[in-house]
């Protein structure tokens, strides 16, 4: 397989990009007023509008034809169909099977997987109602009040992210807390004002072994065993998520308490799995399948829309023109919606994770940039922190806008003065405003002329920054699942088209690994040389603080 950049497409992306980069959107809105149209496609209540981009029909024509090159349709083919396409670690790549909700069969080496996925949410649905309605007791006999879900990466960031985002869904006596960091005052912070006596854990973690996981995991048994003074209590207050048993077992937790997923869910995708279990326990069962049914939704439109209408198709390719043809190297995320305040961090993960890769998959250096650094935070608080540079800065940041036509809890004018906000940053980052546009601004101020155009200068606004739109009806567990599977099979296109294995994440390992020899020389005073002379530097003068 040739490099994506030895494509012809890519070739011919090249040279229209010097056609495009001079151009200004504010013109190009103004030459065709079918812009919106032809640039918007509607997905239930969900309106994806990308016309706010540097791009034209020829543009967009063009990228689509990259995907075709670089095999898009075959390889989303391969997905479905349960081929092992994460080549590094041998496994398929179903999180799509997770919200099948079709049941159609979907074979790993011929046998079908949906029976068995069937049968977890099964048990999801009976444990978590049973928790739910009070029937699930803890030790002394008391219903359970509050849920702490220990797991980190994907064991953490999706579940916390739809708990938080469905959280007019919850039921307000069945509390989720969420420990990640093996930095105890994590835990210690979340356990303080719990009682044991009504506190279920569910640990979270596909491989059982991590060592965040497992040590908050052991101090939280330590800490009801101190408080409920019998064995026999875990069985009560301990439940399991991972697909490694025996570890499970060694652990200490009873497999019928275990809820087991499977080696072709990757962890950053797995919310789908019994790792959103502690989403079932708080909005229950029957919304977490909407949430499901939301992303099935979308996996059948990314599965069989064409690619000019195709949504995380386009969401991709678009991502792709600004990085690999204008220099981008970044990505905004920018909820006007608070219940989406974690979505920026989830996908930090989902996207960095999959796409922070310079190795191709066959093991070749790519020559052109891959995954874009991630970040974001709810407008309008992030109109306050960093947008400035958004609007004049240096560097060209592709933002998504994400907002619902209707809030859950009506109050006053808020959601119309977030909405305008919406529009307007959307508007200004695009229209910009011109020096003579800012000296008519300030003309009433009768400036000596020296002052006045600095200060015009000062004031202008390039414009020409590309956004996305995302406008929905309101955030519910359907819209969210639409919502982060456009963002997986956004990342899982340009991962295709920059001919990279998402799935894996090996650049993880080495940190982890010398950890390890790290913690080990840390107890005593004996200086440490085995390192550069920073980390002994370090290690020892940590040392000399104790
Ligand atoms: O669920 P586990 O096996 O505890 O892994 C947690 C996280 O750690 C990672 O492997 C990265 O270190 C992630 O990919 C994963 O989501």
């Amino acid at each position: 397989m040739p490099q994506s950049t030895d494509l012809p497409a890519w070739r011919t992306l090249s040279e229209h990009y010097k056609t495009i980069a001079p151009r200004h959107m504010r013109d190009m809105f103004a030459d065709d007023p079918g812009r919106f149209d032809a640039f918007s496609v509607r997905l239930g209540d969900l309106l994806f509008d990308y016309s706010k981009n540097r791009i034209t029909r020829e543009t967009v024509a063009t990228l689509i034809r990259l995907a075709e090159e670089a095999g898009l349709r075959e390889k989303i083919d391969a997905m479905f169909n349960g081929e092992r396409i994460n080549v590094t670690e041998n496994r398929a790549v179903l999180h799509v099977a997770l919200r099948n909700r079709s049941n159609r069969p979907i074979l790993v080496d011929g046998k079908d997987v949906m029976p068995e996925v069937n049968r977890v949410l099964d048990r999801m649905r009976r444990f978590s109602q049973s928790v739910r309605t009070g029937e699930w007791r803890g030790a002394t006999g008391k219903a359970i009040t509050d849920v702490v879900n220990i797991g980190i990466g994907g064991s953490d960031l999706g579940p916390k992210m739809v708990v938080k985002a469905l959280l007019p869904y919850a039921d307000p006596r069945l509390r989720a807390h969420f420990v990640s960091n093996v930095d105890e005052s994590d835990l210690v912070e979340i356990l303080r004002p719990l009682n044991p006596e009504t506190t279920l854990f569910v640990v979270a973690s596909k491989t059982f072994t991590t060592q965040e996981t497992m040590t908050n995991g052991r101090s939280a048994r330590a800490w009801l065993l101190e408080r409920i003074q019998d064995e026999t209590a875990i069985a009560r207050h301990f439940v399991a998520i991972s697909t490694n048993r025996s570890k499970v077992v060694e652990f200490g937790i009873d497999p019928l308490n275990m809820f087991e997923f499977w080696d072709w869910v990757g962890g950053r995708y797995s919310l789908w799995s019994a790792i959103g279990l502690p989403i079932a326990l708080s909005i229950g069962m029957d919304h977490f399948e909407e949430l499901l049914e939301g992303a099935h939704f979308v996996d059948e439109h990314f599965r069989t829309a064409p690619f000019a209408r195709n949504i995380p198709v386009l969401m991709g390719l678009l991502g792709i023109w600004y990085i690999n043809f204008f220099g981008a190297q970044s990505h905004a995320v920018l909820p006007y919606d608070q219940y989406l305040e974690d979505l920026p961090t989830y996908l930090q993960q989902a996207d960095m994770e999959s796409n922070g890769k310079t190795i191709d998959i066959e093991g070749r250096p790519v020559t052109y940039s891959t995954g874009p650094v991630i970040f974001g935070q709810p407008g309008t608080n992030g109109q306050h922190a960093f947008y400035q540079l958004l609007h004049q800065g240096s560097v060209l940041v592709p933002c998504d806008f994400l907002a619902a036509a209707e809030s859950h809890y009506p109050l006053a004018e808020h959601h119309d003065i977030l909405i305008s906000n919406f529009l307007a940053q959307t508007e200004a980052l695009m229209r910009g405003r011109t020096t003579d546009e800012a000296r008519q601004e300030i003309a009433a101020e009768n400036l000596p002329p020296d002052r006045l155009e600095a200060l015009a200068a000062a004031k202008t606004f390039p414009g020409n920054k590309p956004t996305n739109s995302f406008l929905y009806r309101r955030l519910d567990p359907h819209t969210l699942g639409m919502l982060i599977a456009l963002y997986e099979h956004k990342i899982f296109t340009q991962g295709v088209v920059w001919h990279i294995n998402s799935f894996d994440q090996m650049g993880v390992e080495l940190g982890k690994k010398l950890a390890k020899t790290i913690l080990a020389e840390l107890p005593g005073d004996a200086p440490v040389t085995s390192h550069d002379a920073s980390t002994n530097g370090l290690i020892c003068y940590l040392k000399s603080l104790r």
